[in-house]
């Protein structure tokens, strides 16, 4: 039997005006293992051969859905919990202790966005979350080997560590999980590197500065008078800005993922795995071959949602072209060479509502 579907569209925001997609009205449905696969990570360590053979299952989802589970990443469970705990003490403060943090102390976003204060979606409500956001800062980076840039000014995070002092160990915590999200996430562009067909250090020297973003975020839970209709979105439709995000989510579910053919899939939660996707920044490198997938979240029970994501891309002073083996004579260079840092700056001013001098 063939299910007729009907479609509506969403729009999305880019940097050269609205964008369109077609999306199915059908509810969500359970992705299949083909859909949002599982990439076992186990090998990652081992030799040139075993990344090679996780790199072609990347390129398999990174062209189909754009969406893919990973295990055995090397982030202990123990250390999750961790922080995990340390997001919901920090949520579960007053509104006038969250804000010893808030956002506006900061030039570069960091600290904390309150309910509604995001929409990422000017098409749909204010997002009903909230998020404690540390930007990339040397400081907390005590791998990286090059020297920094002279002419980079990084803003200090202090007031961030100084407005949680009375949490225990937040701090400490934050920063041992961004250190260990940071280091996967440069192994995994190396995947990346590979599934594009390039040697595997092919993006090592502009992620050595990286931006890269770890949150918490918090998804308070729905009223059960509210109904289904007047709901509002965790976080609208979307894509991510940068290059890779790197997903924790708790077991609530709520996590939607549009796929290839239009539908929206439940990207549920599978215990003891994170959820990576592709984003707009290495779409672009990749003239369009892998997918920066639009995503959304609901949070539709009466407790709370918690996710952990980390968005990394590429260090902003660097300018990025179209990776090389991604050109040839059928498919020339969709794309001009850009800074990160800039590309960056724009997305998230147009997401804030700003105007962009295109
Ligand atoms: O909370 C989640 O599961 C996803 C969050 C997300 O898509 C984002 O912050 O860009
Ligand atoms: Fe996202």
């Amino acid at each position: 039997m063939t299910t007729a579907h009907t479609y509506t569209q969403i729009e999305l925001l880019t940097l050269h005006g609205a964008e369109f997609r077609r999306v199915s009205t059908a509810p969500p449905r359970p992705s299949t293992e083909q859909e949002i696969p599982i990439v076992d990570l186990s090998t990652i360590d081992d030799s040139a051969a075993a990344r090679q053979a996780i790199a072609s299952q990347v390129r398999a989802a990174a062209e189909n859905n754009g969406f893919f589970y990973i295990k055995n990443h090397g982030i202990s469970s123990e250390l999750i919990q961790r922080a995990h705990a340390s997001a919901q003490a920090f949520f579960e403060q007053t509104d006038e202790q969250k804000n010893l943090v808030s956002h506006v102390n900061s030039a570069v976003m960091n600290g904390y966005h309150g309910v509604g204060s995001t929409q990422i979606n000017k098409k749909e409500t204010p997002d009903r979350k909230e998020t404690f956001s540390l930007r990339y800062n040397p400081a907390n980076d005590p791998t990286a080997t090059d020297p920094l840039p002279t002419d980079s000014s990084y803003e200090s995070d202090d007031f961030l560590w100084t407005g949680t002092a009375h949490i225990p160990d937040f701090k400490a915590t934050n920063l041992e999980f961004y250190q260990s999200r940071l280091a996967l996430a440069r192994k995994m562009i190396r995947i990346f590197a590979l599934a594009l067909s390039m040697p595997e250090d092919y993006f090592d020297s502009v992620t050595t500065r990286p931006g890269a973003d770890g949150l918490f975020v918090h998804y308070p839970g729905t009223p059960e008078t509210v109904d289904d209709v007047s709901i509002d979105v965790g976080i609208g439709a979307h894509t991510d800005f940068q290059c890779v995000t790197i997903l924790w989510q708790d077991m609530s579910g709520g996590l939607q993922v549009l796929s290839a053919s239009d539908e929206w899939l439940d990207a549920k939660p599978i215990p003891d795995t994170l959820v990576v996707n592709i984003g707009d920044f290495l779409q672009r490198l990749s003239n369009n071959r892998f997918k920066s997938t639009v995503h959304r979240v609901y949070n539709r029970q009466t407790t709370s949602r918690y996710s952990m994501p980390f968005f990394l891309g590429f260090n902003p002073d660097s300018i990025c072209q179209v990776v090389p083996s991604c050109i040839d004579e059928e498919h020339p260079a969709l794309f001009e060479p850009i800074s990160c840092g800039q590309w960056h700056r724009d997305r998230l001013a147009l997401a804030q509502g700003k105007k962009i001098d295109a």
